[in-house]
C-alpha cells in the first residue's frame, strides 16, 4: 500500500459524541491493520493526548500549537520534531491549553485557514493515515482541520443526533469545499455509544438513514455503548490494550477495516476520474 491513503478529520461541533474515543481506537485499529498512523490532537482540552496516557499535557514542550505558531511566524519547522511514538503503534502530535490562545492569533494570521494544512503537507508522506481530532466547535482550528483533510468522519451519538446540528456541520463542510478545499469529502456518519436493544437508537438510526442515506454514508459499523470504553480512556489506553476481547474493541476493529475499504474504493474512483 502506498503512503498518504487519507487524511481524515473527526468533526462534530456537538460535544461528547465520541470523536476522541474514535480517534484513539480507529488510529490504533488502523495501526493493527499494518497502517502507519499519525494522530493530531486539535483540541485545547487535550483529551486525545491524555487518552494516550499523557496526563500532564501542559508540561509537554512541543505540541500542535508550537508548530502552528512557528508556521504563523514563518519560521522553518522541523516537521518530525515533537512527534511522539506511542507504544501502541501510532504517532501523536499532542496538544495542550496553549491551543486555545492560538485560536485567537489565527484570526490575524496570513493564510489563516491553511496553517495546519502546511504542517500536514510536511509530515503526511510518512503516513498512510493522518487522523485529526477536532474540538466541539466550528472555530478557526476546526476550519484548519477541514482545510487540511481529504475527508470527514462524523461521530454521532444516536441519542443526541440533532438534525439542525448536522445541517450546520454539512453547511460548514460545503462552504470549506467551495472556498478552501475542493477535494474535501464526507466519509460518513459513525453511530457511537449505541444501545442496540433500545428503540430510540433504532428509530434515530433509521431516520438518519432515510434523511441522509442518499447523500451521506452511515457506516455499517456501529460502536456499542460500554463502560469499558470510558475505563480505557481513564487508564490512558486504547480499547485494544484495555479490553481486547470486548465488543467495543471488535467494533473498532471492524470500523478500521471499513475505513480501509472505503479508502481503497475512493482511490480507484479517483484514478478512474483522472483517466476520464
Ligand atoms: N462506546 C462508548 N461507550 C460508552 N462511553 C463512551 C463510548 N465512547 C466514548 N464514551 C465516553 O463518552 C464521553 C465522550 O466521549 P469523547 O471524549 O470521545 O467525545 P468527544 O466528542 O471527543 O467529546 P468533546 O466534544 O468534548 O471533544 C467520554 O467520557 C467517553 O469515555
Ligand atoms: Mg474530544
Amino acid at each position: 500500500m502506498t503512503a498518504q491513503e487519507s487524511i481524515n478529520t473527526l468533526t462534530n461541533q456537538k460535544g461528547g459524541v465520541g470523536k476522541t474515543t474514535t480517534a484513539v481506537n480507529l488510529g490504533v485499529g488502523l495501526a493493527q491493520q499494518g497502517k502507519k498512523v499519525l494522530l493530531i490532537d486539535a483540541d485545547a482540552q487535550a483529551n486525545l493526548t491524555m487518552a494516550l496516557g499523557y496526563n500532564r499535557p501542559d508540561d509537554l514542550p512541543f505540541t500542535l500549537s508550537t508548530v502552528m505558531q512557528d508556521i504563523i511566524d514563518d519560521k522553518t519547522v522541523d516537521a518530525s520534531q515533537g512527534i511522539i511514538h506511542h507504544k501502541e503503534g501510532v504517532d501523536l502530535i499532542p496538544s495542550n491549553i496553549e491551543l486555545s490562545g492560538l485560536e485567537v492569533r489565527l484570526i490575524n494570521a496570513l493564510s489563516r485557514e491553511s496553517v495546519l494544512k502546511t504542517y500536514v503537507n510536511e509530515v503526511k508522506r510518512d503516513y498512510d493515515f493522518v487522523l485529526i481530532d477536532c474540538m466541539p466547535s466550528l472555530g478557526m482550528i476546526t476550519i484548519n482541520s477541514l482545510a487540511a483533510a481529504d475527508s470527514v468522519v462524523i461521530p454521532t451519538q444516536p441519542h443526541y443526533l440533532s438534525a439542525k446540528g448536522l445541517e450546520l456541520l454539512l453547511r460548514t463542510v460545503s462552504k470549506v469545499r467551495r472556498q478552501i478545499n475542493p477535494r474535501l469529502r464526507i466519509d460518513g456518519i459513525l453511530m457511537t455509544m449505541v444501545m442496540p436493544r433500545t428503540n430510540i437508537s433504532k428509530d434515530i438510526i433509521a431516520s438518519v438513514k432515510s434523511a441522509y442515506g442518499q447523500k451521506i454514508r452511515v457506516f455499517d459499523t456501529q460502536i456499542p455503548h460500554s463502560v469499558r470504553a470510558v475505563e480505557a480512556t481513564a487508564e490512558g489506553k486504547s480499547i485494544f490494550a484495555y479490553d481486547k476481547g470486548g465488543k467495543v474493541a471488535a467494533a473498532y476493529e471492524q470500523f478500521a477495516k471499513e475505513v480501509v475499504e472505503i479508502g481503497e474504493k475512493q482511490r480507484k474512483q479517483n484514478r478512474a476520474d483522472r483517466l476520464r
